[in-house]
């Protein structure tokens, strides 16, 4: 369910969100265009952000999909200029999108090992770094990076995920050192675990959703749409002197 909050001064902002295009992503372009944002999503996924799309364009809301691979910083460069241009100025970024494959230690390769890398940590540094120069001028901005409690909890199955979330924390801490004097604000969400299609399709088992849920102190399965709130939260005034902290959401499972 979406939050009923509302927060003025996002109205007509020009928001950036990556990987918006399904899971927790598209529920924060809905819940950032409810507010009267002017989102642009970028996702590599075409078929589920058009579904999107015109979802949100029948409910007379809208949003900007972009097509391209985050892993392609040409790509991330190019989205990231069309939403300004189209949008204006940046003043909201999202860094969302990931991909949270398993592996086995013994099967990892460079290769594989970078190209985890490429979506999972390397793309919030460069779409930072594509938006910050605009939200200075345009007088200060928010930037609010996905991490996960995965690496907190030592989730076994995915070393290579884990370690680019870990650095997700110290990413948004040092860019948050960095772009301070420019009223520009960053700081991480670190979700527990969200009930999104793609983790029942692939990762949601009933044992281990129960064992996960008796850890949880509120007993109820989180849904997309339970981000959105700390994370209009985040990007509006009012957290206006939060910055370089990590929102854990998790149920209270820690
Ligand atoms: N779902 C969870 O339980 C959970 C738990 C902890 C943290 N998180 C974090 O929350 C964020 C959203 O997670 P989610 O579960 O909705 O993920 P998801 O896999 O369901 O969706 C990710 C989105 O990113 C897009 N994407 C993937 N690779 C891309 C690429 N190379 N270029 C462009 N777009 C790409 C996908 O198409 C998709 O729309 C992630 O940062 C994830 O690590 C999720």
């Amino acid at each position: 369910m979406m939050p009923s909050v509302r927060h003025p001064d996002l109205e007509g902002r020009s928001v950036l969100i990556t990987g918006g295009g399904s899971g927790i992503g598209a529920a924060l372009t809905e819940g950032f265009a409810r507010q009267g944002c002017k989102v642009a999503f970028i996702d590599i996924a075409r078929e589920a952000s058009e579904t999107l799309a015109a979802r949100l364009r029948d409910a007379g809301l809208s949003a900007l999909f972009l097509q391209a691979d985050l892993r392609d910083i040409d790509a991330l460069r190019q989205a990231a200029a069309e939403a300004a241009e189209t949008h204006g100025p940046v003043t909201v970024l999202v860094n969302n999108a990931a991909y949270d494959q398993r592996h086995e230690i013994a099967d990892v390769t460079v290769d594989y090992w970078d190209d985890n890398q490429a979506i999972n940590l390397r793309p919030h540094f460069f779409t930072a770094q594509a938006v910050a120069p605009g939200m200075k001028a345009a007088g200060g901005g928010s930037i609010i990076n996905f991490a996960s409690t995965s690496f907190m909890i030592n989730h076994p199955d995915m070393p290579s995920y884990t370690a680019a979330k870990a650095g997700i924390i110290g990413l948004t801490k040092g860019l948050a050192g960095k772009l301070g004097p420019d009223r520009i604000r960053v700081n991480a969400i670190a979700p527990g675990w969200v009930m999104t299609e793609r983790q029942r399709e692939l990762w949601v088992t009933p044992d281990g959703l129960s064992a996960h849920l008796e850890r949880q102190c509120l007993k109820e399965e989180m849904q997309p749409a339970d981000l959105v709130g700390p994370c209009l939260f985040l990007a509006s005034d009012a957290s206006r002197m939060l910055t370089a902290q990590t929102l854990i959401v998790d149920a209270g499972h820690l």
